[in-house]
């Protein structure tokens, strides 16, 4: 059953005369309880899908399902059935951990006792610091708060704009372990994200990039559709590295990747003219050797083409 259905959903902000076409009318579906990722930079429009998907903000364009009901006409059975957990720390600073909990049970006419089971993994975290206040809590605490109190009504979908922005590695960890617990629940979940590293954890992804769906799929059939050879390279100067990288005859097209740079090679390149070439410019320390592409190799292809 298909838990979300946007269907060339559009938003433009501004004027006549100066608008911003935020999102260009994309269209995808997200199956019941699927864990679903919108991975893209800044700016590519994550925040106003999100917004209209969850009714705060009405499309200029095109239509949407959640849950069955259309997030027009039908905004109020959804505020009732999806959980938002925006980007920005939205809860209330002066209130302690318990106090926001309670305040978003009893918006929704529940309690914290009727839907315990559900934020248990996630609330026991915070309980030892229910007398806290959410201002004063770590990024993580944050996190994991602003998580509970959007499941406090037992969503049927929820929605997370960048989680995982700010917080630690190991935060980041715990949290996508939640999500996978979430999902088992039957709970179907939307996350964005600008980290290409957390799609591998998601079931399928959408690639967004300047308002448009670049590709999507699962995780490996993106990386599947990247057919060429990519080389990782580094040497002692780096940045005049990716300078003489961007004009070699052999390379279609380069990028900084970690600790390396990775060259996206034509075919019937030569390795070993390469070496040569870095060789003459007088490189040293060069290392080279072909890599398994990921995630971000496809995207940054889809982008320049
Ligand atoms: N209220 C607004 N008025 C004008 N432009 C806006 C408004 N909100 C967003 N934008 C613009 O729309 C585009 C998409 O922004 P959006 O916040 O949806 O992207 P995002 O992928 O969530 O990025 P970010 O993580 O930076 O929020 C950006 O160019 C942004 O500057």
């Amino acid at each position: 059953m298909k838990s979300v259905i946007v269907n060339d959903l559009v938003k433009n902000y501004g004027t006549k005369k100066a608008v911003v076409n935020a999102v260009k009318g994309i269209s995808f579906e997200v199956e019941k309880a699927e864990l679903f990722g919108i991975i893209g930079p800044d700016g590519a429009g994550k925040t106003s899908l999100f917004r209209m998907l969850t009714t705060l903000l009405l499309p200029d364009g095109g239509n949407a399902s959640v849950d069955g009901s259309d997030i027009v006409k039908d905004f109020k059975a959804i505020r009732n059935k999806v959980g938002y957990m925006p980007g920005r720390f939205s809860l209330y600073q002066d209130l302690t951990v318990e106090e926001n909990m309670n305040f978003f049970a009893t918006i929704f006419n529940t309690s914290i006792e009727e839907n315990y089971d559900l934020v248990k993994d996630i609330y026991v975290q915070i309980e030892p610091f229910k007398k806290r206040r959410a201002g004063k809590l770590s990024g993580g605490m944050k996190q994991k708060l602003s998580l509970s109190c959007a499941l406090i009504h037992r969503p049927t979908v929820l929605f997370l704009d960048e989680p995982t922005t700010g917080v630690d590695a190991v935060s980041r960890k715990e949290f996508w372990e939640m999500l996978k617990r979430l999902k088992q629940q039957g709970i179907t979940i939307l996350v964005s994200t600008p980290y290409m590293d957390e799609a591998s954890l998601c079931d399928r992804v959408a690639l967004m990039q300047n308002g448009q769906i670049l590709s999507s799929g699962t995780p490996a059939a993106i990386v599947n559709a990247f057919k060429e050879t990519v080389l990782a390279i580094k040497a002692d100067n780096m940045y005049r590295l990716l300078n003489d990288l961007a004009t070699y005859g052999d390379i279609k097209d380069s990028y900084s990747f970690g600790e390396y740079h990775h060259a996206v090679m034509k075919e019937g390149y030569n390795e070993e003219a390469l070496k040569k070439y870095l060789q003459q410019q007088n490189y040293t320390q060069v290392e080279m050797h072909v890599t398994k592409p990921g995630i971000e190799d496809r995207f940054m292809q889809l982008m320049k083409n």
